[in-house]
């Protein structure tokens, strides 16, 4: 198992995504003669787990069932222990698409948080690729490094434990996209100027508050980005519903003189949400051109 290749078979010592319900799953580190316990009873990961494969269901020892999944990023953003506030899929689709992220980019990312958007880059970037990550809080910065180990993608990624807005990402002149998520980006800029490569490349900053944005926006300005634009991503799940409506009434036929038709047709079709509560936070993008 590693989150940037797939195992048909679960293995001692793999992460595997324990799957109760949509609302509701569980990371589990599978270890010989290690026991899980779910609200449906106990999983035994000797029986249970090891040797059977990825995405089997199986079933407790209260006799409920789960099924046991490989670990993806987008399972690992919904599962994960939150250290912070963490980027969900939604965002982390755009950003990776805006960044022009592919397999063997060099990405500088600051702060690591939970590592719930590290975890997409390195799918993304790998098998060549790196991720050179700062985080300034040291607990949070070994226990993402601890992850990245357990998740066999530790090759693929660098740790830093020091301030970004003062040390930068401890590189230059190699990144081709560098991504913020910190409460002052307009301080790390500079650095993440410094880090890209010559021939250019993207940067983006997410920041909740749009004060926050305008002056990362007028440091962008300022350090010679261009092709600055914010977005914000609102994700709109219609409802699939039955409707009935009426068919349109022309008035009578004067060849049959048959009175007006009132009749109904019900058909199924979807309808928007009126409120969307879903503002996360504001993603500005900016290109570095070539120097
Ligand atoms: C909201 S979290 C990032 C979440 C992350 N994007 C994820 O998806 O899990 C912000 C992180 O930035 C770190 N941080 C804030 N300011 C920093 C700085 N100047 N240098 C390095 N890390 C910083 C915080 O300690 C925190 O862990």
């Amino acid at each position: 198992m590693s989150f940037v290749e797939y195992s048909d078979c679960i293995q001692d010592g793999d992460v595997a995504i324990v799957y109760l319900n949509h609302n509701s799953v569980m990371p589990v580190k599978v270890q010989h003669g290690a026991q899980t316990q779910t609200r449906y009873g106990v999983i035994r990961h000797s029986s249970d787990l090891i040797g059977q494969r990825y995405g089997s269901k199986v079933t407790c020892s209260k006799g409920g069932w789960v099924y046991v999944l490989h670990p993806t990023p987008e399972l690992w953003t919904v599962a994960l222990p939150h250290r912070t506030q963490i980027l969900y899929t939604t965002d982390i689709a755009t950003i990776t698409m805006m960044l022009e992220l592919k397999p063997g980019s060099v990405v500088c990312e600051s702060g690591t948080g939970s590592g719930s958007l590290s975890h997409a880059i390195l799918r993304t970037i790998a098998p060549t690729g790196h991720l050179h990550t700062v985080e300034f809080h040291q607990q949070r910065a070994e226990k993402v490094q601890e992850e990245f180990t357990e998740h066999r993608v530790a090759h693929l990624v660098t740790v830093r434990n020091q301030d970004v807005c003062k040390d930068g990402f401890g590189v230059s002149g190699v990144a081709d996209a560098v991504f913020l998520d910190i409460p002052s980006p307009w301080e790390a800029v500079g650095h993440a100027r410094a880090a890209m490569k010559r021939q250019g490349g993207r940067l983006c900053s997410f920041s909740p508050c749009i004060e926050q944005v305008q002056r990362t926006c007028q440091a962008l300005v300022d350090q010679g980005f261009e092709e600055i634009s914010t977005l914000e991503v609102l994700l709109r799940v219609h409802d699939v519903r039955t409707v009935s409506l009426p068919l349109p009434d022309f008035g009578p036929d004067s060849r049959t003189e048959t009175s007006p038709n009132h009749a109904a047709i019900s058909l199924k079709t979807t309808t928007a949400p009126r409120e969307m509560p879903g503002h996360t936070g504001y993603l500005t993008f900016a290109t570095k051109p070539r120097t």
